[in-house]
């Protein structure tokens, strides 16, 4: 496997050969069986706290759109929940398929949507830096939001306007005065299990909050992210069609709920 991503020769089932972690024990996403979560009536509301001025650019990085924050000091974090302490706002970025009825990496119940939220937080308390966090069992934590389809969403139209600006792999451009509560649903219960980054290096340091429901974006919105390339410029043009990893075995894990 030259370089890891979503085709036949690179793709999820390839990505063992390079990173064996890939067979772990906490592994990423996972099929979410709503009736075996378990209720957990000590698990408190989860609380972000995000500042506008920490959103600093979005870019292209090949394998998806992200908007990356500054996480030089603790402006925008989230608290609460499974956490213990605050973890930092470190970026945003999505998952999505080559059609509408496939897409999200979580699923519930078997049912996958179009598109998936990840707002990537890293263990600021115990941890100085992000790359330092993502080796440790308690070093991140990933806030999941499922996107299905329906009415254009006024909030994400944010991100999608200025994909046109980042077409291809490396392109980024300046993206401020942003706070991304704004792509959250009404409300933030969860379910909430241990697990890893669903890209490689897939580092099993990821505590993943799920939240039960989903927003709603257009067909239109999500057909953009696909116009997106994994190519750069000058090289020939290739669409990114599709970044999500399949269910992951659950390996024993328990999944609670609040
Ligand atoms: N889908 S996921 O959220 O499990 N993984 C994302 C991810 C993989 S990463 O290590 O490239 C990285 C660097 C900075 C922020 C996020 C990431
Ligand atoms: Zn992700």
């Amino acid at each position: 496997m030259l370089h890891w991503g979503y085709d036949e020769h690179n793709g999820p089932s390839h990505w063992k050969e390079v990173f064996p972690v890939a067979n772990g024990d906490r592994q990423s996403p996972i099929d979410i069986k709503t009736e075996e979560a378990k209720y957990d009536p000590a698990l408190p509301p989860i609380s972000p706290n995000y500042d506008p001025t920490s959103a600093k650019v979005i870019l292209n990085n090949g394998h998806s759109t992200c908007v990356e924050f500054d996480d030089t000091e603790n402006k925008s974090v989230l608290r609460g929940g499974p956490l213990s302490g605050s973890y930092r706002l470190r970026q945003i970025h999505f998952h999505w398929g080559a059609s509408d009825d496939i897409g999200s990496e979580h699923a519930v119940d078997g049912k996958k949507y179009a598109a998936e939220l990840h707002v990537v937080h890293w263990n600021s308390d115990k941890y100085s830096t992000f790359v330092e966090a993502a080796r440790q069992r308690d070093g991140l934590a990933v806030m999941a939001v499922f996107l299905k389809i329906g009415e254009c969403n006024s909030q994400l139209k944010k991100i999608t306007d200025r994909l046109d600006a980042i077409r291809a792999k490396g392109k980024q451009a300046l993206f401020t005065n942003f706070d991304p509560s704004c792509l959250l649903p009404h409300s933030l219960d969860y379910w909430t299990y241990l697990g890893s980054l669903t890209v490689p290096p897939l580092l099993e340091s990821v505590i993943w909050i799920i939240l039960r429901e989903p927003i709603t974006v257009s067909s239109e919105q999500i057909a953009k992210f696909r116009s997106l390339l994994c190519t750069a410029e000058g090289e020939a043009a290739c669409c990114m069609l599709r970044n999500y990893r399949p269910p992951q075995p659950l390996k024993g894990r328990e999944v609670r709920r609040n």
